[in-house]
């Protein structure tokens, strides 16, 4: 939603610049241009694209963007800062490269804090308001939209409250839009943000924006209570990405803000790509919205406790504050021991099962799961093998698409520095025939999984479609040490999605080999293949 037509509340995201500033996150300027496509269908208002002039790949993604990104709701904003002290605002390299990023709004951040001031900057509390006032007009003065970013502003406006407010106001009248109010250390709690945001109102009537970091957890409560408190505008970045402990997550602000607080700062359509957004964002950063985010997380919605599915069975409000619909999630129902009758019967509706009525068959199934999860299996994170439990207690027959005669791996290195090679033997009965196949991998589980393929090639070419994508260990009762109980999460892929089953054993490659028989068992099945 544009910002000039749109709302009186401006959301404003700075994933491609704070958000960058996270350890650990490194953004090509390809990785930038399909986050900012993400961000405009988001609907944000403006994004800030980075500090153009600080970095080469920053100066190219302007110039990149410029020619191949066609926003539709988003503005860009350059972020960079104010002039150097003593120094013309038209002759500042920086400010130059602001103005060539070409971007129609920039954001200048400048100090509010006259500790900042002296220490930082060294220069005097004067030279500070010239420097802001000179690069605030040069820039509207080249047509320019300004924000200006008050850096340390709330521990500023508690040293020196008159010269924390003189910023704001000398900002005002050089022609900036909005000052937003930056909480740059994060230490600030909901309360103090209130205070001094409507103090700031009161005594400046200033457009203020807010920009919180989240050091005290508080980052997305202080931004909606400085909503509350008036601004007009909101920052922060999807999935709470940025410096140190992030930034307020400009995703659980908008659905707060739009679900809770009555304010449509999105089309509702848009903010039902929120939970997409955030992963196809998290996939192009390399670091996924964790579970537990509010809003997106995989287990904003999920359920566990048998309890809670049995009350969900009957309205799904009664354990959800909102419908994950509004924000493009879904709900689901875990099944582990902590299940009841409902909870089987829920994830079998989502499934495509109608158990509704069939009480004993549910109750047969929760006792199934609760004798394999005190021996190590998790259901919850493998739901391929609740599915292929459920069928087995449906129809009293597990599904085989072979007879298991044996298998076996032998591993060997030759020489001291000799990389370890692993063989596996798999005898398996299949299409009326025995079979002898052997496989070759760089682990255990590696040549079984290639024997067990080879093997079933020739009866079941569809398994050439699978892929096994990802393989975790867990052990299961450490105080055992190498006796202990191994569990092994499995993920397998193939036309276009991906299925997680579980092993439990007290040897490691046992476990592996029933969660990989179990995977290629359940690709089979779900992809309709008759048993041959
Ligand atoms: C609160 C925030 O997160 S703001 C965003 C911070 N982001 C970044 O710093 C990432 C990008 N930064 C950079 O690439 C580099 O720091 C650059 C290119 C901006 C500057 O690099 P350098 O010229 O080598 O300076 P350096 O980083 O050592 O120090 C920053 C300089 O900017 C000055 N400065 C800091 N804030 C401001 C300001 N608001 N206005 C003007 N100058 C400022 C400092 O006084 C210091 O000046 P000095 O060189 O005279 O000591
Ligand atoms: C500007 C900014 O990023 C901050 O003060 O935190």
């Amino acid at each position: 939603m544009s910002s000039s037509t749109g709302p009186a509340l401006q959301v404003y995201d700075t994933t491609l610049r704070d958000g960058a500033q996270q350890e650990g996150l490194n953004l090509t300027v390809h990785d930038k241009l399909a986050i900012a496509r993400h961000l405009d269908e988001l609907g944000v208002g403006f994004i800030e694209g980075g500090w153009p002039g600080a970095n080469p790949r920053d100066t190219e993604f302007f110039d990149r963007a410029e020619q191949e990104l066609d926003l539709k709701n988003a503005v860009f904003t350059a972020f960079g800062s104010t002039r150097r002290a003593h120094a013309k605002a038209s002759e500042d390299a920086q400010v130059r490269a602001l103005l060539d990023s070409q971007a129609k709004a920039i954001t200048l951040v400048a100090k509010s804090h006259t500790g900042h001031v002296a220490r930082a900057l060294r220069t005097t509390k004067d030279e500070n308001l010239a420097m802001i006032e000179d690069t605030i007009r040069f820039l509207t003065g080249e047509g320019r939209r300004v924000f200006l970013d008050a850096e340390h502003f709330f521990d500023g406006f508690e040293l020196d409250r008159a010269y924390a407010l003189e910023v704001v106001r000398r900002s005002m009248e050089a022609g900036a839009e909005v000052v937003a109010l930056c909480d740059t250390n994060g230490g600030m709690l909901p309360a103090s943000i209130t205070e001094v945001v409507q103090e700031v109102i009161a005594e400046t009537g200033a457009q203020l924006g807010i920009h919180c970091h989240n050091d005290t957890g508080c980052a997305v409560a202080n931004s909606l209570a400085a909503v509350g408190a008036g601004v007009v505008q909101v920052q922060g970045t999807v999935n709470g990405y940025g410096e140190r402990t992030g930034n307020a997550n400009l995703l659980t602000v908008m659905s707060n803000l739009q679900l809770k607080m009555g304010q449509q700062v999105v089309e509702p359509e848009h903010l039902q790509e929120a939970t997409r957004i955030a992963h196809a964002i998290g996939e192009i950063t390399n670091v996924p919205p964790i579970g537990r985010m509010p809003y997106v997380g995989a287990s904003a919605f999920a359920h566990k406790a048998g309890l809670h599915a049995s009350a969900l069975k009957v309205d799904p409000d009664l354990y959800q504050h909102t419908d994950p619909g509004h924000v493009g999630n879904a709900m689901r129902t875990l099944v582990s021991n902590m299940a009841g009758r409902a909870s089987i019967e829920l994830k079998a509706r989502e499934m495509g099962v109608d158990l509704a009525g069939r009480p004993e068959l549910q109750q047969q199934i929760v006792t199934r799961v609760k004798e394999l999860e005190l021996r190590g299996y998790t259901f919850d994170a493998a739901d391929a093998s609740f599915e292929l439990l459920m069928q087995r207690e449906m129809t009293g027959e597990p599904i085989r698409y072979c007879e298991v005669e044996s298998w076996r791996v032998i591993a060997e290195a030759r020489g001291d520095q000799g990389e370890a090679i692993s063989e596996a033997t798999v005898k398996v009965s299949a299409g009326g025939r025995r079979i002898v196949a052997t496989g070759e991998g760089n682990g255990p589980v590696n040549a079984l999984d290639e024997g067990l393929r080879s093997a079933l090639a020739e009866i079941y070419p569809e398994i050439d479609g699978f892929e096994l994508i990802d393989y975790k260990v867990r052990i299961l009762d450490s105080s055992h040490g190498t006796d202990a109980t191994t569990h092994v999460l499995l993920e397998m892929a193939g036309d276009s999605t991906s299925w997680t089953t579980v092993g439990v054993a007290p040897n490691i490659v046992e476990a592996s080999w029933i969660a990989l028989l179990e995977a290629l068992t359940y690709g089979l099945w779900r992809k309709g293949v008759p048993v041959r």
